[in-house]
């Protein structure tokens, strides 16, 4: 089963449920949902007591009876009921409006690339409960292409790397289809969790996942970077709490390694291309979206490896389901493009 663009049109709803964020996108209106997916539940009750942006401000900071759980891991939904209820609570009236309209709600949603029908599934399954009663899913590569203004649709090779909270999906599409992609099991959680291992590794420090955030900043290869700063955190033999002095270089080491993953998928897709595509990439480059766009110095170390241009796309966050919305809206040229079902 394919699904066609003129299919996209009849959808009221464009949804794009990522690791981090969960994004709903209303047909005519625009962005109604752009809130993390979390969801904080009482053990005790089994009731909802945050979601979103609320939910996302508890983690690591709430009693033993209460719960703070991300439904959703690497793009993937893991537990369908609290997706469900965390989607219900997010949306909340509305798209009763929408609903009075088209009575048959139609969604489309944005799924990984290579996702395993398993995961489709669960896709479908979480929107039917919420009362969609069609789901047509489409590649989020091809949804960020389109939501980044990419010229996807011309016989000319663009290639997107799409970079979020778990994954990097990298691919090189021409007319409408990806001609080679990759995802990568690597996204900003995971470049995060390298750095808090070799402050651990290396100065015996603890630090919370907040305290990662402004050492990135050391990254950015603007000249205004940062070149050390203090970190606060728990001495891992003693317990007691310290600072310590971290330099640029040191998170530049740790999150090599993450990189170079990317940068391994970033090589396989190339080498599966024509000649002629690669050819037309070395003056277009590489277009750099998902939240992980925005993080400082991605884009130069990026560019510092491949040699290639690399630009970062306007308002990275968000591009599959802006993309997928202009799909719905009939704002895209007609093509013949890769749909996942
Ligand atoms: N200004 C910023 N600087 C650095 N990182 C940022 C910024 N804004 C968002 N991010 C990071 O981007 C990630 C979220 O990106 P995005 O919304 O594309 O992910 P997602 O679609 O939920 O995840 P995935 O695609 O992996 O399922 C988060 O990890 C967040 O920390």
């Amino acid at each position: 089963m394919t699904v066609s663009l003129d299919q996209l049109r009849r959808c009221t709803v464009a949804v794009d449920l990522g690791a981090s964020k969960a994004r709903v996108y209303l047909k005519n209106t625009g962005l109604i949902v752009d809130e993390p997916s979390v969801a904080a539940v009482d053990c005790r009750t089994g009731s909802l007591v945050a979601v979103g942006t609320d939910a996302e401000h508890m983690t690591g900071r709430t009693p033993e009876h209460i719960r703070v759980v991300r439904p959703i891991t690497g793009g993937i939904i893991v537990n369908i009921d609290m997706a469900q209820r965390m989607l219900r609570a997010l949306i909340g009236d509305k798209l009763s409006k929408a609903w009075r309209f088209k009575p048959v709600l139609r969604a489309a949603v944005c799924v990984p690339h290579g996702s395993e029908p398993l995961a489709q599934r669960a896709t479908i399954e979480t929107l039917a409960g919420l009362g969609a009663r069609r789901v047509e899913l489409v590649d989020s590569l091809i949804a960020a292409a389109v939501g980044c203004g990419l010229p996807v649709e011309k016989p000319e090779a663009t290639m997107i790397v799409m970079s979020g909270a778990a994954t990097t999906q990298v691919a090189v599409l021409s007319l409408g289809s990806i001609v080679a992609a990759e995802t990568i099991p690597v996204g900003r959680d995971v470049m995060d969790r390298a750095v808090i291992q070799h402050l651990r590794n290396h100065h015996a420090l603890m630090i919370p996942s907040q305290e990662v955030h402004p050492l990135h900043q050391m990254l950015g290869a603007d000249g205004t970077a940062i070149r050390s700063t203090e970190v606060h955190g728990r001495d891992a033999a003693s317990g007691m709490a310290r600072s310590v002095l971290i330099d640029s270089e040191s998170v530049r080491l740790a999150v090599r390694t993450p990189l170079n993953a990317v940068l391994d998928g970033l090589r396989s897709v190339l080498h599966r291309c024509p000649p002629d595509l690669v050819a037309d990439l070395a003056d277009r480059g590489i277009t750099l979206t998902g939240g992980s766009a925005l993080m400082p110095g991605l884009d130069s170390m990026l560019r510092a490896a491949t040699g290639m241009p690399v630009s970062v796309a306007d308002n990275p966050d968000g591009c599959a389901v802006r993309g997928l919305g202009a799909m719905l809206e009939g704002r895209v040229r007609p093509m013949a493009f890769d749909p996942v079902r």
